[in-house]
């Protein structure tokens, strides 16, 4: 697809090597802390603007499930509540871009510390249009993970604090750089589903249509 027809111009990627082959693409990054409804959220942008979402975490956990030679490591990470290596997680998320015939992509959870970020801005090439950031009491995101149900390896009382630490130590800086640039759009996650959604809504009808 060519950079010039879809979109306005003010979603143009900016190029940043000539390797990169998702010209058109746009991307947004969706951060927040462990639990802060990323993936609930991401669901109805799917729904509601035909993003394509990336769970950067359920890639990985494909990975372990499909048995690969890192299938292993990564689960360790996992439970550590660690942060895979950058190359890892990178080369899934470049594989699902290149094989989606959508060039709208919701990325969540990622980027989770600076070395995520360089390493997605110098191997594929995109910046991010903004970054949807959910905002939420550290309280409430432990509540959340432990009512989840859903089997996780990580959703227990030894990782929730690694996890949350890492978040405080690793990801917050992440969304401070893209606040310095003016990118990030925040949204309080502390509400209901659909009053998130709300505030969700009038970002993306602003930013993307
Ligand atoms: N606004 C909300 N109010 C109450 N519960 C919510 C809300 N949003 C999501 N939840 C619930 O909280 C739990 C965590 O939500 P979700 O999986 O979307 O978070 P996440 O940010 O993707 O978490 P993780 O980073 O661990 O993947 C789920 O059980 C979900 O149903
Ligand atoms: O970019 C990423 C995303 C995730 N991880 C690892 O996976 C778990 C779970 O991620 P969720 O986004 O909460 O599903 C996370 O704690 C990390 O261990 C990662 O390393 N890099
Ligand atoms: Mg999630």
């Amino acid at each position: 697809m060519s950079a010039s027809t879809d979109y306005p111009s003010f979603l143009t990627p900016k190029v940043a090597n000539e390797n990169q082959s998702h010209d058109a693409a746009i991307v947004v990054f969706v951060l927040g802390g462990p639990g802060s409804g990323k993936g609930t959220q991401c669901q109805k942008i799917v729904e509601h603007f035909g993003f394509t979402h990336l769970g950067a975490g359920d890639l990985l956990q494909a990975e372990i499930d499909s048995g690969s030679e890192n299938g292993a490591m990564i689960e360790n990470f996992k439970k550590e509540g660690k942060i895979v290596p950058s190359e890892i997680t990178v080369r899934l998320l470049q594989q699902a871009m290149q094989q989606s015939e959508n060039k709208k992509f919701i990325i969540d959870g990622f980027p989770r510390n600076e070395e995520n970020r360089a390493a997605f801005e110098n191997i594929v090439g995109i910046e991010p249009e903004f970054v949807l950031f959910f905002e939420c009491p550290e309280e409430v995101l432990t509540k959340r993970i432990l009512n989840r149900n859903q089997g996780r390896v990580d959703d227990n009382v030894h990782t929730i604090p690694k996890r949350l630490k890492v978040y405080f130590e690793q990801t917050l800086p992440v969304i401070d750089h893209y606040s310095s640039k003016g990118k990030v759009q925040k949204v309080d996650a502390h509400r209901s589903v659909d009053e998130v959604f709300e505030g969700v809504k009038s970002i993306f009808c602003r930013l993307t249509k």
